[in-house]
């Protein structure tokens, strides 16, 4: 009987995240403890750390030497090794396995033992997406040397869209630049759409080739999946994780003219590119220069919506005050409704694309699991398609992994669901399954 400690790690746009598991080979893992630093694009980054269900650090700020990523697992790698009431780990040397979600797989259709000939390959498609696989493979790196004895295994985010069918994927364009330059849509958020699809068949008691959903993951970064008979059908994203709903600081599609209005280098190498990504001024400004934080001078969502649904009349002492109060009310709002409006987009697209057999609509992500607003205007926006929300459930705090929020209906009615997705035990599940990361 085979047991390891496997350290899962998600590197995403805004935070890290660390979960370690007891894994046993083809067992489920069991959690031991998840370490995260978020609000990375909203400084001061906090630090939050749970053991064996409790929280021991609920959100310490942590100080500006975390410029990113790396920096932020650095941290966490720390906490987790220091800590004398996780005897799991007394040292590094107790990790076996490491799993990292690297959000561009390329053409690759299961996880991937990390070699020198794999990490060589997967670099070659950092500049596919700018804000997550160079990161990730500095943490790859610095665990290859601080974690001599652990394997580490990366795990896909467009691996679960490999199932999109071809007039989906495809672009229209000249098919044989196309096949040589590997254009077509990928698709992302694949690892957290597995655990929403997982999840939400066993809670709606379907088998699993039987299940039409629609799913939100709403975070930092935001798509929308369409699963057919299970399997990805549709998503929003495509060549990168650019394309679909805009985020905290990515403005999701817009006209591809646009850019070339917007200023006058866009073609130039960005002075922030380094030899490990490439990146022009165009992809550096709809990356990194857009979204929430472009339009309302914060990549918090909580922050925009509170501020959306405050009322614009306060009664602050100063004229000037009362101009701030209007502004922030307004702008909020505004971005509130665009985000609304092209969520919406996505579910009518999809809701015709799946022929109107549509079983549950799905919210995960940061916004989708913490905004009942959200939720709540989502839904109502939808109506006439049968959803529809139950207001008192939706105002509670969501504690399980799936709750259902919509009003329960009649047998055909399409049900609302919250997800409570889980992207490291997601990892750590497909590592526990595959003989070759033992
Ligand atoms: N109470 C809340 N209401 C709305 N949005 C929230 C709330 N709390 C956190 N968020 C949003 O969730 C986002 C983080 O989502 P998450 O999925 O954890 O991000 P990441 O993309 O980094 O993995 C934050 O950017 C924040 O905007
Ligand atoms: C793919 C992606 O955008 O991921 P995240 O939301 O974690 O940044
Ligand atoms: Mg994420």
């Amino acid at each position: 009987m085979k047991k390891k400690i496997a350290l899962s790690v998600n590197a995403g746009s805004s935070s890290v995240k660390v979960s370690v598991y007891d894994v046993e080979f083809g067992q489920a893992p069991v959690q031991l403890a998840e370490a995260q630093i978020s609000g990375l694009t909203s400084p001061p980054p906090t630090l939050k750390y749970v053991r064996d269900g409790k929280t021991v650090i609920k959100a310490k700020e942590v100080d500006d030497n975390i410029e990113g990523q790396r920096d932020a697992f650095s941290l966490l790698l720390e906490t987790l090794v220091e800590d004398e009431d996780l005897p799991q780990i007394k040292s590094k040397e107790d990790i076996g396995i490491v799993c990292h979600r690297i959000v561009h797989g390329g053409d690759y259709s299961k996880p991937q033992l990390i070699s020198n000939e794999t990490y060589e390959h997967l670099e070659n498609l950092n500049d596919l997406a700018p804000l997550h696989n160079a990161n990730s493979l500095g943490i790859v790196q610095l665990c290859i040397r601080a974690l001599p004895t652990a394997n580490n295994v990366a795990c896909f985010d467009s691996q679960f869209h490999s199932t999109i069918p071809e007039h989906i994927r495809t672009y229209p364009i000249n098919r044989d630049i196309a096949r040589s330059n590997k254009l077509r849509k990928y698709g992302f958020h694949g690892i957290s759409y597995a655990f929403i699809t997982r999840s939400a068949t066993e809670f709606l008691g379907k088998e699993p080739d039987e299940v039409n959903m629609i799913a939100l993951h709403l975070g930092s970064g935001a798509s929308a999946c369409a699963i057919k008979n299970g399997k990805s059908w549709d998503t929003s994203m495509g060549l990168t994780p650019l394309a679909g709903l805009p985020g905290a600081t990515r403005s999701g599609s817009v006209d591809p003219s646009l850019v070339f209005h917007y200023a006058s280098d866009v073609g130039k190498l960005s002075p922030a590119s380094t030899s490990e990504l490439h990146i022009s001024r165009a992809e550096e400004i709809l990356n990194k220069e857009s979204g929430w934080k472009a339009l309302t001078g914060t990549t918090d969502f909580g922050k925009i919506t509170s501020l959306a649904f405050s009322s614009s009349s306060s009664s602050s002492s100063s004229d000037d005050d009362d101009d701030d109060d209007d502004y922030d009310h307004e702008v909020m709002k505004l971005a509130f409704d665009l985000f609304v409006d092209r969520i919406c987009g996505f579910i009518g697209s999809y809701y015709v694309s799946l022929r109107g057999k549509v079983d549950a609509l799905v919210f995960a992500g940061g916004i989708g699991e913490k905004s009942p607003q959200l939720r709540a205007a989502v839904v109502d926006q939808i109506s006439c398609l049968g959803f529809q929300i139950d207001d008192e459930v939706n105002n509670n705090e969501i504690r399980n992994v799936v709750e259902e929020v919509g009003k329960k209906g009649g047998l055909d009615e399409p049900r609302v669901l919250v997800v409570q997705t889980d992207e490291q035990f997601e990892m750590a599940r497909a590592c526990a399954e595959d003989a070759e990361f033992w």
